[in-house]
């Protein structure tokens, strides 16, 4: 009995994202909603005979009718990168997307489980937060960064080196979502891989700037959609998962202040003041219940996380400006 809205559902990602939540079977109703091709899309995938209703939404004045009664909104609308562009390149036009969708959150499902997709996720989960705090609603447990594309290129990505390697093997990667920020703790899996440290090295800088090898090789026509909407329904099956009482462990950028103590393990780790994190999170069906460390972080992977906090500080800053200003 699980309600999902796609917003941003007509677009590279949101199709396939869409066509996965239709083919979960605890999803009664999924409400998809954007601003061009919605109709068209949406009753393509109604037709799918799962359990599902599939209902259209398109232009602001329907945002209302989509969000009302949803135990699940997930936001991919926005615009991709094209080469040459950096994911801080898009927050001029995705900020404010952003900023409105989450208004329609704040004034129609406020207790729903948030998703954020669209970049850049370091400022859009930041800005989301500071809506819901404008409208008194925020709860930041059940508030998500939706980073999971950076854990399905780890696995992906070992065992590209190590073809024994299970490529279901999750290999948590904490910090934020772009380039250096983020940090994929490949420590977790050493003992059964043994990659070299020339190995990590270039595991770890694929990993941080995947994104780009797709960016180039689309060649101006977008960044990941496919795996994206891969690795967002992972999360989002996640998330219904723990709403139906089955409680989950995802590495996701949420707001540390949800779990003090949890969050000690990482600011010792360097994320001293950051008020936003991915980090390793016990997620129930309220959202996120507990912040969990992660063993054997080695020296090259603490000095990563060092190196992460100064640009997600300024990401963060820059997310909370937007909304204050
Ligand atoms: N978190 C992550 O790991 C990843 C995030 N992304 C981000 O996801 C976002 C979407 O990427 P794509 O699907 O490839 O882009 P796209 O351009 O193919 O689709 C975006 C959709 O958003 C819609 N949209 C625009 N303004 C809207 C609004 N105000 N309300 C509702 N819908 C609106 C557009 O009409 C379009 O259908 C981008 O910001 C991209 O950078 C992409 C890949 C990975
Ligand atoms: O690279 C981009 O712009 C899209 C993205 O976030 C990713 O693929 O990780």
């Amino acid at each position: 009995m699980v309600k999902v809205a796609v917003l941003g559902a007509a677009g590279g990602i949101g199709q396939p994202l869409s066509l996965l939540v239709k083919l979960n079977e605890d999803v009664t109703a999924l409400n998809m909603y954007d601003i061009v091709r919605c109709p068209g899309v949406a009753a393509d995938i109604s037709h799918i005979n799962t359990n599902s209703t599939v209902t259209a939404f398109q232009g602001n004045d329907s945002l209302k009718d989509c969000l009302t009664g949803m135990d699940i909104v997930v936001i991919p609308a926005g615009v991709p990168r094209k080469p040459g562009m950096t994911r801080d390149d898009l927050f001029g036009v995705n900020a404010g997307i952003v900023r409105d969708l989450i208004q329609g959150v704040a004034d129609n499902c406020p207790k729903a489980l948030v998703c954020i997709i669209s970049n850049p996720v370091n400022s859009t989960v930041p800005i989301a937060a500071e809506v819901l705090k404008k409208n008194g609603v925020y709860d930041p447990k059940r508030l998500f960064g939706v980073s999971t594309l950076d854990i399905v290129r780890a696995s992906r990505f070992v065992r590209d080196v190590r073809p024994s390697f299970n490529a279901h093997t999750p290999i948590p990667v904490i910090g934020g979502h772009s380039g250096n920020t983020i940090v994929p703790i490949l420590s977790s899996v050493q003992s059964e891989v043994k990659l070299s440290e020339d190995e990590i090295k270039t595991v770890t800088h694929r990993i941080q700037f995947g994104g780009d090898e797709v960016v180039q090789a689309k060649n101006g026509e977008g960044s990941a959609t496919l795996s994206m909407a891969y690795a967002g329904y992972r999360f989002v099956a996640s998330l219904i998962s723990a709403i139906k009482g089955k409680p989950t462990t995802e590495c996701t950028f949420i707001d540390l202040s949800v779990d003090a103590q949890g969050a000690q393990f990482y600011r010792q780790l360097g994320a001293t003041d950051l008020e936003f994190f991915s980090v390793s999170a016990n997620i129930g069906p309220n959202g996120v219940e507990s912040i969990q460390p992660i063993s054997g972080i080695s020296p090259f992977e603490k000095e990563l996380i060092q190196a992460a906090v100064s640009p997600i500080a300024q990401n963060i800053a820059s997310g909370v400006n937007f909304i204050r200003k």
